[in-house]
């Protein structure tokens, strides 16, 4: 009998029964089916993210299952987010009032597994770092979410896709003269393969720090661009780990915004990054700001 090889050419990987096999050479023609990479289901797809026990199931939750139709009937798949069964699906975020949307900010591009959620932002489910309103459809085939939680010691799920908030007043848009305006959102990296103990590339926990920063700079000034990010890569980050990203504006000297985070594992315990990056506000044009503070 031939081994089972997954379209992304990975032996052992178990078959989903809810599927239909594609005419792969050498596969018997059993009631077995190579993983799917449209399905998110936990057991059966590297793209899934893991339940991960314990946790709290969010609520209220909104159900989608957008991109794939099988999930629901996939007995393997309890803790698919993406399947109308799940408890551990999307929570429905509620709509932030009186914060600006920037729809022409620049996307980092080009991390394939990475794809971040923000209330503040139109949908833009394409990008390899998308931007979705909160009451736009998940991206179905977003492997990475953010989430914030209450608190950052709070218990979080990793299932739900990627909603950036405040954790002090999650309805709230922050307040732009806060001098501190703390930002947690929750951040499972998953392998493209399975079941191969990797880390965390560190360019894609750059872009999930530039990113991030670049929300809350967002949130507090308007449209922005990176003008410089230092990262202390401090223990490295497992495929499949959850983090907890707390950012902060530390300062605000005219159009520059002076941010820094720190980036834990999911209980809060391990800190895997620090970073501080400076933000440099578009809007309005640099002369009108110069009347404020200067210095670099
Ligand atoms: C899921 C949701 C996602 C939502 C995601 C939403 C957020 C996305 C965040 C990602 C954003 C990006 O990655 S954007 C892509 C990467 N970044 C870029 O491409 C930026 C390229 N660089 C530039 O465009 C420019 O150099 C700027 C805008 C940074 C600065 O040019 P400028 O506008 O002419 O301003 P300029 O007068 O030179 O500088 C303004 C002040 O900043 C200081 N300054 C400028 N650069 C630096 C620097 N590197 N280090 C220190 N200080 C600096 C200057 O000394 C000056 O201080 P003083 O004299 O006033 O005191």
């Amino acid at each position: 009998m031939s081994p089972v090889v997954s379209p992304l050419g990975v032996p052992n990987v178990p078959w989903c029964p809810s599927h239909i096999p594609p005419a792969v050479p050498n596969v018997p023609s059993e009631p077995i089916v190579p993983f799917c990479p449209q399905c998110p289901c936990v057991p059966c797809c590297p793209l899934a993210v893991r339940a991960v026990p314990n946790v709290p199931l969010p609520s209220p939750v909104s159900l989608c299952c957008p991109c794939c139709p099988h999930c629901p009937q996939c007995p393997q798949c309890p803790h698919c987010p993406r399947c109308p069964h799940c408890p551990c699906a999307v929570p429905a975020v509620p709509s932030v009032p009186n914060v600006p949307i920037v729809p022409d900010v620049p996307i980092v591009p080009s991390v394939p597994v990475l794809s971040l959620l923000s209330p503040l932002s139109p949908l833009s489910p394409l990008s390899p770092v998308s931007l979705l309103s909160p009451m736009s459809p998940v991206s179905p085939m977003s492997p990475l979410s953010l989430m914030s939680p209450m608190s950052p010691m709070s218990p979080v799920s990793p299932m739900s896709p990627l909603s950036l908030m405040s954790p002090v007043s999650p309805m709230s848009p922050l307040s732009p003269m806060s001098p501190v305006s703390p930002f947690v959102p929750i951040v499972p990296f998953v392998p493209i393969v399975p079941d191969v103990p990797r880390l965390a590339h560190g360019g894609a926990i750059a872009t999930l720090i530039d990113t991030s920063l670049g929300t809350l700079a967002l949130a507090v000034a308007g449209r922005v661009v990176t003008a410089n990010l230092s990262i202390d890569y401090l223990a490295p980050v497992p495929l499949r780990s959850v983090l907890l990203l707390e950012a902060f504006l530390q300062r605000r000297q005219g159009r520059k915004l002076f941010l820094g985070c720190d980036l834990w594992d999911a209980e809060g315990t391990t800190l895997h990054a620090k970073a501080t990056g400076l933000f440099i506000q578009q809007d309005p044009p640099k002369e009108a700001a110069r009347g404020g503070d200067s210095g670099r």
